[in-house]
């Protein structure tokens, strides 16, 4: 059987078919001529991944890595359907939504004794704890909770199995190379095969287990078993909110017939074309973002390979997509429920 193409290459051949998306190079130009003081502050830096947000954890354990690797395995599907009725976690006086729901759910439970980031509690939990555990503080509950059930089930079953349990087992097993974990996640964790096929090729985007690597190497800041020399080999991670934010920013473009659809908040399924045109020409145009902001800074003789990369991007385009929700309400992100982001 054909391999799937590695989510780069998935990602030109969806630029360079697509109908309804396109990448817009002058855009991305501008973009990364617009980004070209950021690099060098908080919010694109590794450092950021720690100081920037409270929920993460603030150390490099055994336990913080853990911790990631359980948030990354149900790290999907937080849109809701009507913005004013959303799943909202209130942890320490303060309220989250989206993914920081999840973070603040984790943090809260193990701030209650309940050991969800051990392998050996979540590959047994029940679907009741689990409805208890990630229970909202509105009358809207999590979305996905019985796929979130069987995923922790499955993802700690592996843990066991072949890991004893530990994901830094599994980091340690990679020898620093960013896609040897890659495969290692895909190979052993069927929850993060994010596959879909258009024009008749296999084509890859693998959000949750680049997310699980880029998000491991920010809790281990980059360091010891978190040095991955090829980190720069990821991509961005195809959610439902750097689409938004590129098109925001006129780097990507819709045709009118998507915005119709998207503006009716149209529910696409997993795999529709119409998605993975989405999520494919979003990591292009990233991609090109990237290369341009390095080109900027090689004219000035400076070699940034080790500051510009497509995880620090997206990090940062992520967060300022947060902090820009406002502006950016008029943008619609694509809806799809799935367990792959
Ligand atoms: N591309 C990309 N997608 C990301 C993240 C994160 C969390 N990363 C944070 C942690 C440390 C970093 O510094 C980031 O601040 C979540 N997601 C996705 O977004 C969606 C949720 O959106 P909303 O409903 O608005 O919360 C959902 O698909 C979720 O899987 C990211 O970083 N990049």
């Amino acid at each position: 059987m054909e391999a799937f193409l590695p989510p780069l290459e998935s990602a030109k051949f969806i630029a360079d078919n697509s109908k309804d998306v396109s990448v817009d190079e002058e855009g991305a130009r501008r973009v990364a001529e617009s980004l070209f003081d950021k690099v060098s502050t908080a919010e694109f830096g590794l450092e950021g991944w720690k100081s920037l947000h409270e929920l993460n954890p603030q150390s490099a354990s055994k336990e913080a890595v853990a911790w990631v690797f359980l948030v990354d395995t149900l790290n999907f599907s937080f849109w809701s359907e009507r913005e004013e009725q959303k799943y909202l976690v209130k942890y320490k006086g303060k309220m989250y939504s989206g993914y920081w729901s999840l973070c603040a759910a984790v943090n809260r439970a193990l701030d209650d004794g309940i050991p969800i980031t051990t392998a050996s509690y979540f590959a047994t939990v029940t679907l009741d704890q689990v409805k208890h555990i990630f229970r909202s503080d509105t009358e809207v509950p999590i979305p996905l909770i019985e796929e979130r059930h069987r995923v922790l089930n499955e993802s700690g079953t592996v843990l066991l199995e072949k890991f004893g349990g530990s994901f830094l087992t599994c980091v340690k097993m990679s020898k620093g190379s960013a896609q040897k974990l890659l495969h290692l996640i895909l190979e052993n964790f069927p929850s993060y095969r994010d596959e879909a096929v258009y024009e008749k090729k296999k084509v890859s985007f693998y959000k949750r287990a680049q997310i699980l690597v880029a998000d491991t190497w920010s809790v281990l800041e980059g360091r010891g078993d978190g040095s991955f020399e090829d980190i720069s080999s990821l991509t961005i991670f195809a959610d439902y909110r750097i689409p938004q934010v590129l098109v925001h920013l006129k780097a990507m473009k819709y045709s009118e017939e998507l915005m119709k659809k998207l503006r009716e908040g149209t529910v696409f399924q997993s795999g529709d074309k119409e998605e993975v045109e989405i999520r494919g020409c979003s990591i292009w145009c990233c991609a090109l973002i990237c290369k341009h902001l390095l080109e900027l800074y090689e004219k000035k003789g400076q070699d940034m390979r080790d500051k510009i990369n497509a995880v620090l991007l997206d990090y940062y385009l992520w967060d300022y997509a947060r902090e820009h929700r406002e502006e950016m309400k008029d943008i619609p992100f694509h809806q799809v429920r799935s367990i792959y982001y």
